[in-house]
């Protein structure tokens, strides 16, 4: 048996996973939810047995040893799994990471002066990081960033037009985010369509709380909408995505906003929430459907900037073979994927109301069969992208 744990600490959740290599099968997973709020819900889960409850999590280190505990009382008990490797997913790499790494104190130190560009989630990583070591001293820890398949952006598509000196002193370019689920949906799609890897043309679109695209050309990152943080680009959950600078100029010296209250409005008070009152997909199209205006509007917001992109990814890769939908919302909501891809026939983009709105688990085709682009809905697993990362990072065998 070879065994990986996969930990993935966001901003105020430790989601994690117990894999067992050889046929990647997940032995257990959980999520640990709302760290650092009055009430935390903890969800453990083995085959078919789930375990929840609620409670105080203070902060991450507390988190990791709800998990643990989790592991003694519902099992694989660690000294049964044994794992061999710990898999981090890091949200920021710079350019100082190009693939999964090894860590040590080095590269420590080298994630945590990364902090400043994504400052939502390389702390967590980098306490998640910490915590786990501590605990399992004597296997290897990898780091998995998210930002390692957009190193192959192309300069013209990762420097903004922002005087040079000031770029290159504050390394201030796009990093992009979400790649490892880039990667892996891109590479289901070739081989759910049996076609070759380095020759498809893809338009991944990851949306979930946080959302961005990606132009996929023959398994390279050329283009993503996430910028030197994930705040840029689409309109997310409660990110602003894209929007004009000198709105800050002007709520700063007309409102006498703050940096740090800014920083709060764009990131975390805007967005779907911010335009609906809600930041879940499913309750912003409920309430349009019963001719709610602010949802509906709020859903149009949302879906103007998914085809502005699309387009523009489709200009970039010169044509698509595919667009592959993933994330929470791409996974699942029939409705988005529907105005997003509305009205492209003329491209070759066609979909298929009826596959469209049936549900099935796994990667499916919900395009026509005359459509010229395939569209697929690929599940993401990033978890299971991480772990075959950090297995391949320290050289140990899948099946021993
Ligand atoms: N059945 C559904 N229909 C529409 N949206 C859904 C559905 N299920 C989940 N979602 C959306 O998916 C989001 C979470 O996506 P996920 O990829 O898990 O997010 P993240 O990893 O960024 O936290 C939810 O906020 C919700 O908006
Ligand atoms: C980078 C990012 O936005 O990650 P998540 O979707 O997990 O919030
Ligand atoms: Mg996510």
């Amino acid at each position: 048996m070879t065994v990986v744990l996969v930990v993935n600490s966001g901003s105020s959740s430790l989601k994690y996973q117990l894999i067992e290599m050889s046929d990647e099968r997940v032995l257990a997973s959980g999520l640990i939810e709302r760290i650092g709020e009055a009430s935390g819900v903890v969800t453990h889960k083995r085959g078919d047995e789930r375990a929840e409850r609620e409670l105080e999590i203070g902060d991450h280190d507390a988190a990791f040893d709800i998990m643990m505990q989790n592991f003694a009382e519902h099992g694989p008990s660690m000294d049964d799994a044994k794992p061999v490797v710990v898999g981090h997913r890091i949200v920021q790499g710079g350019r100082r990471f190009y693939g999964p790494t090894i860590i040590d104190e080095k590269v420590e130190m080298d994630i945590e002066e990364l902090i400043p560009l994504a400052p939502l989630h390389n702390g967590p990583n980098l306490a998640g990081v910490r915590a786990a070591r501590r605990v399992f001293a004597n296997i290897p820890h990898v780091a998995v960033f998210d930002t390692a398949f957009h190193t192959t952006l192309s300069d013209a598509a990762s420097y903004y037009a922002l005087n040079r000196e000031v770029a290159d002193k504050y390394r201030v370019r796009k990093y992009g985010a979400h790649g490892t689920s880039h990667k892996y949906v891109s590479e289901a799609a070739a081989e759910f369509l049996d076609r070759p890897y380095d020759e498809l043309r893809t338009v991944v679109l990851h949306i979930g709380n946080g959302a961005s695209a990606c132009a996929v050309d023959g398994g390279k990152s050329i283009d993503t909408s996430m910028g030197m943080t994930p705040l840029e680009g689409l309109v997310m959950g409660t990110r602003t995505g894209d929007i004009d600078p000198a709105v800050l100029f002007h709520l700063h010296r007309k409102a006498g906003y703050s940096v740090d209250d800014l920083d709060r409005l764009l990131n975390k008070q805007s967005g779907l929430l911010g335009l609906t009152g809600t930041n879940d997909v499913r309750d912003v199209t409920a309430r349009a459907a019963a001719g709610d205006e602010a949802a509906e509007l709020g859903l149009e917001i949302y879906v103007h900037r998914l085809r502005h992109y699309i387009g523009s990814y489709l200009v970039a890769l010169q044509g698509a073979d595919v667009i592959a939908w993933c994330g929470g919302v791409g996974e699942n909501s029939v409705e988005v994927r529907k105005r997003a891809l509305a009205g492209m026939e003329w491209l070759g983009v066609e979909l298929d109301a009826e596959r469209n709105e049936a549900r099935r688990d796994g990667i499916r085709e919900i395009s026509t069969d005359s459509s010229r682009v395939r569209i697929l809905v690929v599940p993401t697993n990033e978890e299971i992208e991480i772990a075959r990362q950090s297995l391949e990072a320290t050289g140990v065998p899948a099946a021993q």
